[in-house]
C-alpha cells in the first residue's frame, strides 16, 4: 500500500490560553496541500516494524512512524503480523506544514486498514494527539476550525486557490517558541464564523522573527506580494494567489536561498482519498 501523506498550513493561529501542563490553547483553521511525503507499506509476518530509510539525526525509535506502528500494534487482529514501511521524504523538518505528525497519522490509517484494528477516526485520533498535537487533523482528513491544542475539530470548507510555499534555511524549534516568556497568549477567542469570513493573524510570528533573521526576510519580502502568513511555528511562509500563473511569476523573482513550492490548498487529505481508493481495489 502506498500512501501520500500531506503537509498542512495555519491559515491563522491565535493562542488563547495556556495550560498548568505548559500545552495552549489555540484557534487555527488547518487546511491541507498537495505537497506530501510518500509512505510504503509491506505486510510481513515476522511480529516486527522496520522503517527505511533513516532520517538523518532521527533514531528509528524516535521517529513518529516507528510511534504510530507501535501505538497500534496491541490492536492488530493477527499476533504475529508486522511492516516493514519505506519513506520518501520531500517535506521540509522545522517548517512549521507538520511533515512529521502526517507521516505518524498516515502510519495510523494504512496499518488499521491492513492490520484490521477496526479503530475508528475518532480512536485513532485519541491515539495519534499521544504523539503529538497535529496528529488528530491529519487522522480525521478534513479541513477544520480547531481548538483545544488542537484536537478539537469543526470541519469547514475555506478556498482552495494556489500557495506559494517558501521556506528560509531554518529549522525552528516548535517547543522553544511555546515557551518563549513574551508570547502573546491571551488573544480573545473568536467564533468560527468569523474565522471563517475574517480570517486572523499568527500569535507566533513576533517570536519567531525575533528568533530566525531568515523567517523575517523570507516574511517581508513575500509580504511585498500580498497578504503573507506564517504557518504553525514556521520556519515556512506562504502566500495564497490568485491563480497559478501569478504564483510562478512571484516564484520566478524568489531568492534562490530559500526553498519554494507551489501548491494547492485540499479540503480532504490527500491520505484519505488514496486509502479509500486502495481499499475499494482490494475489496473482495
Ligand atoms: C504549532 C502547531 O503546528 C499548530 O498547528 C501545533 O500546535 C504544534 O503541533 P505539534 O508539533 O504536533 O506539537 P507537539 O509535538 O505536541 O508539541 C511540540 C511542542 O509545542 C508545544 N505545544 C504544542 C501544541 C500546543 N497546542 N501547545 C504547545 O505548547 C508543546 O509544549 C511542545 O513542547
Ligand atoms: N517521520 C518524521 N518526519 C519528520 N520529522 C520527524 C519524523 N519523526 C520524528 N521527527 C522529528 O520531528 C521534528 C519536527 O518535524 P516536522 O517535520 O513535523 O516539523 P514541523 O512541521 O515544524 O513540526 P511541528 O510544527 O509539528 O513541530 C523533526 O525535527 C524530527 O526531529
Amino acid at each position: 500500500m502506498q500512501l501520500p501523506s500531506p503537509a498542512k498550513l495555519n491559515l491563522f493561529l491565535h493562542i488563547t490560553g495556556r495550560r498548568e501542563n505548559g500545552y495552549h490553547d489555540l484557534q487555527t483553521i488547518f487546511q491541507f496541500i498537495d505537497l506530501c511525503d510518500t509512505l510504503e507499506f509491506t505486510l510481513t509476518n515476522d511480529n516486527q516494524v522496520t522503517l527505511t530509510p533513516d532520517i538523518e539525526g532521527v533514531a528509528t525509535t524516535d521517529n513518529l512512524i516507528y510511534k504510530a506502528a507501535k501505538l497500534l500494534f496491541p490492536h492488530r487482529k493477527n499476533s504475529t503480523s508486522g511492516i516493514h514501511i519505506s519513506l520518501t521524504k520531500q517535506l521540509p523538518m522545522g517548517g512549521g506544514i507538520g511533515g512529521g505528525s502526517s507521516n505518524a497519522a498516515t502510519t495510523l490509517l494504512a496499518l488499521n486498514t491492513l492490520w484490521e484494528c477496526q479503530l475508528s477516526l475518532p480512536e485513532l485520533a485519541d491515539l495519534g494527539i499521544t504523539l503529538g498535537a497535529d496528529i488528530p487533523i491529519f487522522v480525521m482528513g478534513f479541513s477544520a476550525f480547531a481548538e483545544g491544542v488542537g484536537e478539537k475539530l469543526q470541519k469547514v470548507e475555506p478556498k482552495t486557490p494556489y500557495y506559494l510555499l517558501l521556506k528560509p534555511d531554518c529549522h525552528v524549534s516548535t517547543g522553544q517558541i511555546f515557551t518563549d516568556k513574551y508570547l502573546t497568549r491571551d488573544t480573545p477567542p473568536i467564533k468560527m464564523s468569523h474565522a471563517l469570513e475574517l480570517g486572523g493573524h499568527n500569535d507566533c510570528l513576533e517570536i519567531v522573527i525575533k528568533h530566525n533573521p531568515e523567517v523575517e526576510e523570507a516574511y517581508f519580502w513575500l509580504k511585498n506580494h500580498g497578504d503573507a502568513k506564517l504557518t504553525g511555528t514556521g520556519a515556512c511562509v506562504f502566500l495564497a494567489c490568485e491563480s497559478f500563473l501569478e504564483a510562478e511569476k512571484i516564484q520566478q523573482n524568489t531568492p534562490k536561498k530559500w526553498q519554494s513550492w507551489i501548491c494547492r490548498g485540499f479540503n480532504t487529505s490527500p491520505t484519505h482519498t488514496a486509502l479509500k481508493e486502495w481499499v475499494e481495489q482490494h475489496q473482495n
